[in-house]
């Protein structure tokens, strides 16, 4: 979907949220013209499911207790065929590992967006993190189009570069913005923005708007500020201010490659 569809449309865009960030990552949807609901009853599931354009599944403080309930809310978007996207957050600690697989395992995963560590966990590839954040060096590229190999999802990955593949066809953006990383929170964001992009048809087009979308709100924005708590609203700002055309531009522009 385009930028310019998005403000028309409204998408709604289903949140399962971590506890940390969802008044950032509903913020984000918003101001770029979608409509963020959260919700974690299930018995609101299939009428929340039924209204929504996209569901977006945030494992970063999921309960054991709330995983069945989980996996429900993503086999409600299969058979409603809306997009999931599951944001994986640490899914390299052993303990948080046996859920993703589960979920992974009883539902369909359109769409999944880490940063390179989570990423490189379904690749089946070592990439050192800490906690939260990858912290390694290896070559993403071939991180993603592994990841997307073995799982059949399209793979974002996310950090200094961006990757987006499907296996076959992949798409790098390669823009150095230090300061996106400081923001706890940006990656939950982003997968929100990745949902709200993909709502009327899934593809690596979509992703990649959705990508670049927020890198290039990060590069306006740390041109005009330098510090963390000013980036984040900065960020914001630009995200709200952000036109098709500059988006056009620089997707156009060279820092996008196959
Ligand atoms: N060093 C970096 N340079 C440029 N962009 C970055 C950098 N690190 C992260 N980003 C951007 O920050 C956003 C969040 O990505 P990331 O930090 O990888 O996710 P997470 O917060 O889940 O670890 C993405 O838009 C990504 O492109
Ligand atoms: C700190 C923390 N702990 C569990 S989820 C979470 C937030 C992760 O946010 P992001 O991956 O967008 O940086
Ligand atoms: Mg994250």
């Amino acid at each position: 979907m385009k930028l310019s569809e998005i403000k028309d449309k409204k998408p709604l865009v289903f949140n399962y949220a971590n506890y940390v960030t969802p008044q950032f990552v509903a913020n984000v949807v918003n101001v770029i013209g979608g409509s963020p609901i959260m919700a974690r009853e299930l018995e609101e599931f299939p009428d929340l499911v039924a209204a929504s354009d996209a569901v977006v599944i945030n494992s970063g403080t999921w309960r054991r207790s709330e995983l069945l309930e989980t996996i429900k809310l993503a086999q409600l978007a299969n058979q409603a065929g809306k997009v999931v996207v599951l944001d994986p957050v640490a899914v390299g600690i052993p303990s948080r590992s046996l859920p993703v697989t589960a979920l992974m395992a009883d539902a369909q995963v359109d769409i999944i967006r880490g940063n390179a560590a989570e990423i490189a966990w379904f690749a089946g590839v070592d990439f050192s993190s800490q906690g939260i954040d990858a912290t390694g060096d290896g070559d993403v590229r071939k991180i993603a189009i592994l990841a997307a190999k073995k799982t059949g999802a399209i793979i974002a990955l996310s950090g200094k570069q961006d990757v987006i593949s499907d296996g076959h066809t992949t798409r790098t953006i390669d823009v150095d913005v230090p300061l996106l990383a400081t923001n706890v929170g940006t990656g939950d964001a982003l997968s929100a923005l990745i949902g709200t992009y993909n709502s009327d048809g899934i593809s690596i087009e979509n992703t990649m708007r959705a990508m670049a979308t927020m890198k290039l709100a990060g590069v306006k924005a740390s041109k005009k500020v330098k510090t963390p708590g000013f980036f984040v609203n900065q960020l914001l700002d630009e995200l709200y201010l952000l036109s098709e055309n500059e988006l056009d531009a620089f997707i156009n522009g060279g820092g996008i490659h196959d």
